[in-house]
């Protein structure tokens, strides 16, 4: 269990005329939460109403206890965001210095800030790159840097939208191992079903529906069944 909740009750959405969630009652207390399902059938949405990117149509999303809607800002905070691809996230020249830009609010001193991102990078496994051009580091080490820079904001949940999509074998492992030292809750959305395997709970989704919910073995077993 988690100290944190994420809750879901009467969720729906619409772009346009089209529904793509329709009627999510969630209680996400569980601290390593997966999420799959085919293209297209609502993950993304689900997922962005957690740190509010997307707002319902219906229904309400609450996080430790705040209306999404109500509370944006706190819950921005609170909830941390990384998409797949990390080039849309790293945005300083150096990758200390997009640490030092998260830790901007909160470490005032810039030698303080300076060698507290230092830390930071050797934290996720990228000392040595603190003054090399970000966008000349592998894909790996780009998505450990954005979560890196997610991570220093000290947000209480994680949400990660397929991030190991631009990931080899060895970066996709590596990521799995630095999300299980985490203490934060893990909201994370992957076609690689192998990532979530030793979570807590799937939800699986199709259709904007929640179609199973269970713990893995059940729930990947359902799921691999209802896509052959
Ligand atoms: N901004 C948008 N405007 C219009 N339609 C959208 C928008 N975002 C998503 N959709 C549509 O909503 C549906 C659900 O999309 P969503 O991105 O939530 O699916 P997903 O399960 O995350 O898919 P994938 O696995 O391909 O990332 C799709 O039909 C998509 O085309």
């Amino acid at each position: 269990m988690s100290d944190t909740t994420i809750v879901f009750d009467g969720v729906g959405h619409s772009f346009g005329d089209r529904r793509v969630l329709d009627g999510i009652d969630l209680d996400l207390t569980e601290r390593r939460i997966g999420i799959v399902g085919a293209n297209g059938s609502g993950k993304s949405t689900l997922a962005r109403m957690i740190n509010g990117l997307i707002m319902p149509d219906t229904g309400t999303v609450t996080v430790n206890g705040l209306d999404v809607r109500k509370n944006k800002r706190k819950v921005r905070r609170d909830v941390g965001f990384i998409f797949s691809d990390p080039d849309r996230q790293i945005i300083m020249p150096t990758v200390a210095e997009d640490i030092e830009l998260s830790l901007s609010r909160t470490v005032k001193d810039r030698t303080e800030r300076h060698t507290r991102a230092l830390s930071v990078l050797s934290g996720f496994g990228l000392d040595g790159h603190a003054d090399q051009p970000a966008h000349q580091l592998s894909g790996g080490q780009k998505q450990l840097l954005a979560l890196a820079s997610v991570m220093v904001l000290g947000p209480s949940i994680l949400v990660a939208d397929e991030p190991t999509t631009m990931l080899d074998l060895r970066n996709s492992l590596m990521l799995r191992d630095v999300f299980a030292g985490l203490d934060e809750q893990l909201v994370v959305l992957s076609h690689d079903l192998d990532f979530v395997a030793d979570y807590d709970r799937i939800l699986v989704i199709d259709g904007g529906r929640v179609i199973a919910d269970d713990e893995p073995s059940s729930a990947l077993t359902y799921y691999r069944k209802s896509m052959s």
